[in-house]
């Protein structure tokens, strides 16, 4: 297809080139090149110390690549600053919660608001009618989302309050706030029991189908992995061994070699 390099329609959302990361002597990311389509779920698998955080770090403008290059919709990400990549609508969850355990869910969600915020409701303390408007417009949003989310009751709850899988959600919701084009959610189920797991995987799931928004995905559950994910990028020792469809991957022998072992089917590893 014309714009399409593999296999999927039209130009790609993300376009991650031969991109090297290393560290003191540590080659974290050897030359690893991927491309995330407009639309779908993307996932980046891989063994423990693969190099998978890393490249979401060097995403999200947190680690700088030693060489290759990462577009997103058209724009070179990889001299930015973290704040600069999130203006540019990529958000992103981290393997740890990162929220304000004491403050209520929806005060979490405006924290997602503030790149969007034109009269700076935060800095005027809310004295001029224009920020007092603008930020009931954001609240309303931001509500909207928690709905989506599944947090509709629970906005002024605070977060250090609600179990796990919640929390995890809330943080999801919060990057949604940021109302992003691409979704990095590093390993977004770790730590969760089944039923969380599976509200979790629903929800990102809605994300790309209801919201349009694409995701690229961390994750060692392979059940979930294999069920959501429309392509797999497979990294060993920094290196990219494999890159395709669930199936394509499940079967390749190099895949089976270095991560999934001789049962492919197993949920968690
Ligand atoms: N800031 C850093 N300084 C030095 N080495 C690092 C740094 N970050 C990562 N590394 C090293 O780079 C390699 C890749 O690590 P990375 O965390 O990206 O792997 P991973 O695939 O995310 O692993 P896991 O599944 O355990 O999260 C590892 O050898 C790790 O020790």
């Amino acid at each position: 297809m014309p714009g399409s390099r593999d296999g999927t329609s039209g130009p790609a959302l993300l376009e991650v080139r031969e991109v090297t990361v290393r560290f003191a002597g540590l080659t974290a990311l050897s030359e690893v090149s991927f491309t995330v389509a407009p639309g779908s779920v993307h996932a980046v698998i891989g063994p423990n110390g693969a190099g998978k955080s890393t490249c979401f770090n060097v995403l999200s403008g947190v680690y700088r690549a030693a060489s290759g290059s990462v577009r997103f919709a058209g724009a070179e990400l990889t001299a930015l600053a973290p704040h600069r990549i999130a203006a540019l609508g990529v958000a992103r969850t981290f393997q740890n919660i990162a929220l304000s355990g004491h403050q209520p869910v929806i005060d979490n969600l405006m924290l997602g608001r503030h790149r969007l915020t034109r009269a700076g409701f935060v800095s005027s303390g809310l004295r001029l009618p224009a920020a007092r408007r603008e930020w009931a417009r954001h609240r309303e949003r931001a509500a909207e989302i928690a709905e989506f989310a599944g947090l509709g009751g629970l906005l002024g709850t605070p977060v250090g309050l609600l179990p796990y899988g919640v929390r995890k959600r809330v943080e999801l919701a919060r990057a949604l706030c940021m109302e992003p084009r691409l979704l990095l959610l590093d390993e977004p189920v770790a730590g969760m029991n089944a039923g969380e797991r599976a509200e979790m995987a629903g929800l990102i799931a809605e994300v790309r189908r209801g919201l349009g928004i694409s995701v690229l995905l961390v994750e060692h559950d392979m059940g979930m992995v294999m069920r959501l994910a429309d392509r797999i990028t497979v990294l060993d020792f920094g290196r990219r061994i494999a890159d395709g469809t669930p199936g394509q991957v499940q079967d390749d022998p190099e895949v089976i070699r270095a991560y999934l072992g001789p049962s492919a089917d197993q949920e968690d590893k």
